[in-house]
């Protein structure tokens, strides 16, 4: 089974997890656009779902795909949201904004009942940080807060390259009109406590830390797909 099947594997698992009427958040990124796919075939055999997409890449796709959206205005509330992730640890905390939508994943899997993370087995890992974690800040004073979050790594022992994601040769820039700063810490031993510095630097609007969101994890393998409970890998 190659990296894409184990994918779609992952997803149409998850699809189980989605019932007829579910206010539904959809996340961002190759995983969960094999979801989307999957999910808009049900749509055409009958099934109704509300979704909220993560991002605009994934209202596009879910468009083209026609599975009916609305904005997290008209539903702020959702029963269930399923998305991908760049690592997940054995407590179910997860490195995400590989694809740059870390702000809105984020306010959704907040605003959501349940999340479902699917990913295939390269996103497992016992210790995060080897993905560089992506941190959301505002364009003003991006030097100051690049210092900033600098320091705050330092304080926890951390340090390692902050880099400005480009896309294309110009600097990338989130939905959101944010830019992203990639952060390759190599381990992140405490999660909660990186999360925490994070969040007192006011230039960062959010980061890819996503801790105590997800409630189940869907790992697709050469032999299928296992669920992952918090801290039972
Ligand atoms: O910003 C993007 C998201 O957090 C994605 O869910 C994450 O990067 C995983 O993407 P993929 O399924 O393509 O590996």
């Amino acid at each position: 089974m190659d990296a894409r099947q184990m994918k779609i594997e992952a997803a149409r698992a998850a699809l189980a997890h989605v019932e007829s009427g579910m206010r539904l958040g959809i996340g961002t990124g190759s995983t969960a656009e094999e979801f989307a796919r999957l999910l808009a075939e049900k749509v055409s055999a009958g099934l109704s779902i509300q979704g909220v997409p993560t991002s605009e890449r994934t209202a596009k796709l879910c468009n083209e795909l026609g599975v009916p959206l609305k904005s997290l205005d008209e539903l702020p509330e959702l029963d269930l949201t399923i998305d991908g992730a760049d690592e997940v640890d054995g407590a179910l905390t997860l490195i995400k904004g590989g694809g740059g939508a870390l702000l809105r994943e984020k306010i959704v899997a907040a605003s959501s009942a349940r999340m479902i993370v699917i990913a295939d087995q390269s996103k497992v890992v016992e210790t995060l940080g080897a993905f560089p974690l992506p941190i959301e800040v505002n364009p003003f004073g991006l030097a100051s807060t690049r210092i900033l979050i600098d320091r705050a790594a330092s304080r926890l022992g951390l340090s390692g390259s902050l880099n400005l994601r480009q896309s294309g040769g110009d600097t990338f820039v989130t939905d959101g009109g944010h830019f992203i700063i990639d952060a390759s810490f190599g381990r992140i031993p405490d999660a909660e406590a990186l999360s925490s510095e994070l969040n007192s630097i006011p230039g960062v609007v959010e980061h890819g830390l996503f801790i105590h969101m997800a409630t189940l994890a869907i790992i697709a393998g050469p032999a299928g797909a296992r669920t992952l409970q918090a801290n039972n890998t």
